[in-house]
């Protein structure tokens, strides 16, 4: 029996991919074999050593100690694109919201007091202050060109809108999706510079923290407006609002609330609401455990964030060996003497390696004593070895 954790609520479309005959799933459970969240945050969570495979039900992984997982020989896995359309649908539901200034208008209608006669009066004086402008012919710039970026960018065009897209990095997969009359910028200044929209699709690391700062706002075209639903620290919350408070721009969007932000007249912050449609929760749970559960029983790795791709049909009749361990030499020579010491011969044997980490599966014919699989587990650089009967 596997046991799985969840940290989040988690679609029951993903946990019932996870058959109850052979997975008890809870949010408190002893000795787990994997954990599913969404947007818990892990890192000063103690993570069990049962733990094999953490899920991330979503896109962003920076709630989750990934390089430390990795020393520990625990697969990441997220689930790309599985709410890529619910993001894009609320970045151009914000692009409008912005462009009429639609929030700010509702919020005086809804103030609004006296009897009708008088609320006619006030409406067709006060409408003056909520004029907007149109999208056609507008320039809309995406940083960072993925699964939402490019659905964006797509959109956009089909509005009439130009677009320019910086990605340094992008896949030959969502290069082919992209439309061909997107303006590949060369840096991120050349989008802030150049966009009367700003949008940001990229995960929050090390090099993305900050990067809508000061500095760029100030490159930006008089009353632009900025729209964050990737991550909050993307974007430098007090250099935003002196840009707004300073009439640079016209408007900051974002997905993440805080004290600063929340009550600004210029500002829409949205409660982290981009992938939360019935269709991304259930598309996202469905990935992720697909994955989980396809790591747990066989081995095998899609769409992790830390372990290399990894497919090995399962044909033996014997046990299979999953073996993480540092990408340094000799690893492959020791795991095979250890089963050949035990007279086990290997059937299938299937190696990869991913940045320090590398993977492998051994499929041998008969079963590996506990003193074998110890043995293996004891080599230096071994991160952790598993047998799958
Ligand atoms: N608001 C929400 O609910 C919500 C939902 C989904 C995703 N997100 C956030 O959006 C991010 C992007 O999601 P995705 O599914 O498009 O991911 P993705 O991995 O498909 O795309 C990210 C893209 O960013 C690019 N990139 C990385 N660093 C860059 C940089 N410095 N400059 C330009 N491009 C850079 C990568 O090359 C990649 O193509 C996630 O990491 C997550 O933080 C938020
Ligand atoms: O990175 C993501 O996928 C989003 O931020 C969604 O987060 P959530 O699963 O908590 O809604």
């Amino acid at each position: 029996m596997y046991k799985v954790q969840t940290l989040n609520n988690i679609s029951v479309k993903g946990l019932e991919r996870l058959p109850r005959e052979q997975y008890e799933v809870a949010s408190e459970i002893g000795h787990p074999d994997a954990i599913l969240v969404r947007s818990a945050k892990m890192h000063d969570m103690e993570i069990p050593t049962t733990v094999k495979a953490i899920g991330r039900a979503g896109a962003g992984v920076n709630n989750i100690p990934v390089e430390v997982m990795s020393r520990r020989g625990v697969a990441v896995f997220n689930a790309p694109g599985a709410n890529a359309n619910a993001v894009k649908e609320l970045v151009l539901a914000a692009m409008l919201l912005a462009a009429r200034n639609i929030c700010q208008a509702w919020d005086f209608a809804r103030r609004l007091e006296g009897d009708d006669a008088s609320i006619n009066q006030q409406t067709e004086a006060g409408k003056k202050n909520f004029v907007g402008f149109e999208l056609p012919g507008r320039t809309l710039g995406v940083v960072g060109l993925g699964a939402i970026g490019v659905k964006v960018a797509n959109a956009a065009r089909l509005l009439g809108m130009e677009v320019i897209g910086f990605d340094p990095q992008i896949t030959v997969r969502r290069a082919w999706q992209l439309a061909s009359d997107v303006r590949q910028a060369h840096t991120v200044d050349e989008v802030v510079a150049n966009s009367d929209f700003v949008t940001l699709h990229v995960p929050l690391n090390e090099h993305t923290k900050g990067l809508i700062n000061a500095e760029r706002l100030s490159l930006m075209p008089e009353q632009a407006v900025v729209l964050n639903f990737s991550r909050a620290g993307i974007v430098d919350d007090e250099a935003v609002i002196a840009a707004l408070d300073g009439g640079r721009l016209h408007g900051y969007m974002c997905d993440f609330p805080s004290n600063r932000l929340k009550d600004h007249p210029k500002v829409v912050t949205l409660p982290h609401l981009g992938a939360s449609t019935r269709e991304a929760e259930e598309n996202c749970a469905i990935m992720v455990a697909d994955q989980v559960r396809d790591y747990l029983e066989n081995g095998n790795v899609r769409n992790s964030v830390n372990f290399p791709d990894m497919n090995m049909p399962r044909g033996g009749k014997g046990d299979r060996l999953a073996v993480v361990n540092a990408n340094v030499p000799n690893m492959l020579g020791q795991i095979s003497t250890a089963l050949a010491d035990a007279g086990l011969n290997i059937d299938d044997m299937y190696n990869k390696s991913r940045g320090d980490l590398a993977y492998t599966l051994v499929d041998v014919e008969g079963k590996i004593p506990d003193a074998v699989t110890q043995r293996i587990a004891d080599v230096e650089g071994v991160l952790h070895v598993r047998v799958i009967e």
